[in-house]
């Protein structure tokens, strides 16, 4: 479980979020939305450990990790996927994994989760498309074994066909019930057809909460229209 406790975040002297507070419950899956520049990866930045609090919290499983190092949250379990598909260019798609975990059981068991990445195993990342370059992100977290996931617009530029499969992975791995998943996403209803609840995020504040699922589609939009 993740908490962020009336966090308040930015660059230098200058806040981004103000007085945030939004809760992950184990097993679920949770959305954040907003408009461009409300925040959203902000928040992430700050949960992971990337960002020093200026206010708040950071809770992870009930304790207090605000002051925890990002590389010592990986190892309690917190794995983050940022935006932009980030990969090692000049490695191949299996280097790319093996920096992570070189086993071939836990290589085998992300590629049963995303098999479109068994074609190009041995293709240059800087060669890939950006779905699969997402996928390869997304995969190479995956090995650090993490309980909660976070994700940074994993639609962002991507082909629909490549959308659906990270749909489809997304609710795979929260139908388990070992992970949480927090999701950043513009992409309104993708966000909510893979979460259990949403915040909408607008310029660093909370504006609007509740149960996600396709319903929850209106309230969203007109929160964000606003
Ligand atoms: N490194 C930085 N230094 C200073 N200001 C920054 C930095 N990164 C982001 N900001 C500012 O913080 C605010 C929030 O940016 P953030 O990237 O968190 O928004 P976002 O909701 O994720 O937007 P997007 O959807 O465009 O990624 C913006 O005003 C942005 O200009």
């Amino acid at each position: 479980m993740l908490e962020l406790r009336n966090v308040t975040a930015g660059y230098s002297r200058a806040a981004v979020l103000h007085d945030v507070s939004i809760t992950v419950p184990p097993g679920q899956a949770v959305a954040v939305t907003g408009h461009n520049g409300a925040g959203k990866t902000t928040l992430l930045r700050a949960a992971v450990g990337l960002l020093p609090l200026k206010r708040g919290q950071v809770l992870l499983d009930g304790e207090d990790v605000s002051r925890l190092a990002p590389n010592r949250r990986v190892r309690r379990g917190v794995g983050y996927v940022p935006q932009g598909q980030l990969c090692f260019g000049q490695m191949t798609t299996l280097e790319n994994l093996q920096l992570v975990d070189t086993s071939i059981s836990a290589i085998e068991e992300v590629l049963e989760t995303f098999p479109a990445l068994r074609a190009v195993l041995g293709r240059r990342a800087g060669l890939l498309s950006g779905g699969q370059r997402q996928q390869l992100s997304m995969a190479r977290t995956l090995l650090t074994r993490p309980r909660m996931l976070i994700l940074d617009e994993p639609t962002e530029g991507i082909q629909p066909n490549v959308v659906a499969e990270i749909e489809r992975v997304i609710t795979e791995l929260t139908r388990r019930g070992d992970l949480s998943v927090l999701l950043v996403e513009q992409h309104v209803g993708f966000a909510l057809r893979t979460t259990d609840r949403y915040y909408v995020l607008e310029s660093g504040r909370v504006t609007a909460s509740g149960d996600g699922g396709d319903r929850a589609i209106d309230a969203v939009r007109d929160a964000m229209a606003v």
